[in-house]
């Protein structure tokens, strides 16, 4: 069932101070405009790497789902790791099906590409928060 990996999600205070390091330590080149995601409750901002991308998202909004994070984090630091899955709906069951709690309503919501995603529970899943997101048709 594990697609591709897409992103790994980095939690920031500024993305404007964390793109910094992707730029002037690491030399990233690729770093695409900053835009707000009020439903999922982030600022968001893609740095391109030669296989992957890293995903900076800073708080949007009293309800942000990372201000816990953040608040045992003031830095920031690795917040989530997300793989594609070809059908949102089989993989959301299947984890259902195996024990792994789904959070919010367990309803996909459409993520940063665009496609529905879902996050498992870091109880279930060794301490590492998963995002899950369907595969963009045009994708690879
Ligand atoms: C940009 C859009 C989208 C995309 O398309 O890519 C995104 O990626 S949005 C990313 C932000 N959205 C989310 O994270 C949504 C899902 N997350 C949540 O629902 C919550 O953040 C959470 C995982 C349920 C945690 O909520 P919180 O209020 O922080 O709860 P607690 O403080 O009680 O934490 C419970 C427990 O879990 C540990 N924890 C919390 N966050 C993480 C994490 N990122 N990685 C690993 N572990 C995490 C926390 O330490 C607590 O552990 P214990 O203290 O041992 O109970
Ligand atoms: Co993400």
């Amino acid at each position: 069932m594990i697609g591709r990996l897409n992103h790994v999600g980095i939690a920031t205070p500024s993305i404007d101070k964390a793109v910094a390091v992707y730029r002037d330590f690491l030399g990233a080149t690729k770093i695409h405009e900053k835009f707000a995601l009020p439903a999922q409750g982030v600022w968001v901002c893609f740095v391109d790497t030669p296989n992957s991308q890293i995903e900076l998202i800073e708080p949007y909004g009293e309800d942000s789902p990372i201000h816990g994070f953040l608040k045992k984090n003031p830095a920031g630091g690795q917040h989530h790791v997300c793989f594609e899955v070809p059908d949102i709906i089989a993989a959301r069951d299947d984890m259902r099906a195996k024990g792994a709690t789904v959070l919010g309503t367990g309803e996909p919501r459409i993520g940063a590409h665009g496609t529905p995603v879902i996050f498992i529970h870091p109880k279930d899943m060794g301490g590492v928060l998963f995002e899950l997101m369907e595969t963009p048709k045009d994708a690879h």
